[in-house]
């Protein structure tokens, strides 16, 4: 699909169909109809990433958006910052705008006025961290008072380079996540480890559930990531 220079119109997903970001607007019609017209189609999704201070949301971003890993210091992010990325999702040009919030409890207030906007989450603990793990509830608990209802959401148990330093076990995130009923799997913003799969899966929902293409099949979230995801030990593909 051919996309011209010009700046495109974004689309947004707004109870259930696309459609731009004017108050009122009409959804989009129909897919083929907007490409003939006018190249492409871009779709605006707003991601924000949550979790307890350290757990590694800056470096995953960093990860996903330069492939980089960002060693040395730690510098704990103040309040919320934002970057963007551009991907082809299924024939569609999906502009991810990612959020990162800030994990210490004193910019709370401020991250609370995102989660409205916010399409998807992406909830993070340290695999390394038993309290970060421990504060998921407390977490969920604040994503279902501030977020949206049908927001995406999926947890990810990061850090799983460091073997040695381990205290969460797979397992007990997989049960947690069974418990909610959130698609799970463990990342790694220093390896790399299914950090661009946590970014596509969750655009890819958000891209069928406003999008759907006669005959396409429905895309199931967990099936995809169950599917897709890599184990980080030595015998798990
Ligand atoms: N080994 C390892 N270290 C990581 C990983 N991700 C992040 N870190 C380290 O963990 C520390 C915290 O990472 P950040 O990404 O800044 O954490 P954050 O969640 O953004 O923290 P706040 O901004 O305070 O909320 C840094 O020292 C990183 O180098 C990872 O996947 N593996
Ligand atoms: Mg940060």
């Amino acid at each position: 699909m051919l996309c011209g220079k010009e700046l495109p119109a974004l689309w947004v997903p707004r109870e259930g169909k696309l459609r731009q970001e004017a108050p009122g607007a009409a959804p989009l019609a129909s897919l083929e109809e907007w490409q003939g017209g006018h190249g492409c189609v871009w779709v605006l999704l707003k991601v924000m990433l949550v979790g307890d201070s350290g757990v590694g949301k800056t470096c995953l971003l960093v990860r996903f958006k330069d492939g980089a890993f960002l060693a040395g210091s730690f510098i704990s992010t103040v309040g919320i910052d934002f970057r963007n990325k551009v991907l082809t999702v299924d024939g569609v040009k999906v502009k991810l705008q990612i959020w990162d919030t800030a994990g210490q409890e004193r910019f709370r207030s401020v991250t609370h006025a995102y989660y409205r906007d916010a399409h998807a989450l992406l909830l993070l603990y340290d695999v390394t961290n038993k309290a970060s793990f421990d504060n998921i509830q407390a977490w969920l608990t604040e994503i279902h008072e501030y977020a949206q209802q049908d927001v995406v959401l999926m947890l990810l148990g990061n850090k799983v380079d460091s073997a040695q330093d381990r205290v969460v076990k797979r397992e007990d995130g997989e049960k947690l996540a069974k418990e909610y009923g959130v698609p799970f799997m463990e990342t790694s913003a220093k390896s790399g480890l299914n950090v661009e799969l946590a970014f596509t899966a969750i655009a890819k929902e958000l891209k069928h559930r406003s999008m759907k293409l006669p005959n396409e099949p429905k895309f199931k979230l967990h099936d995809y990531v169950k599917k897709e995801v890599r184990g980080s030990g030595c015998c798990r593909s």
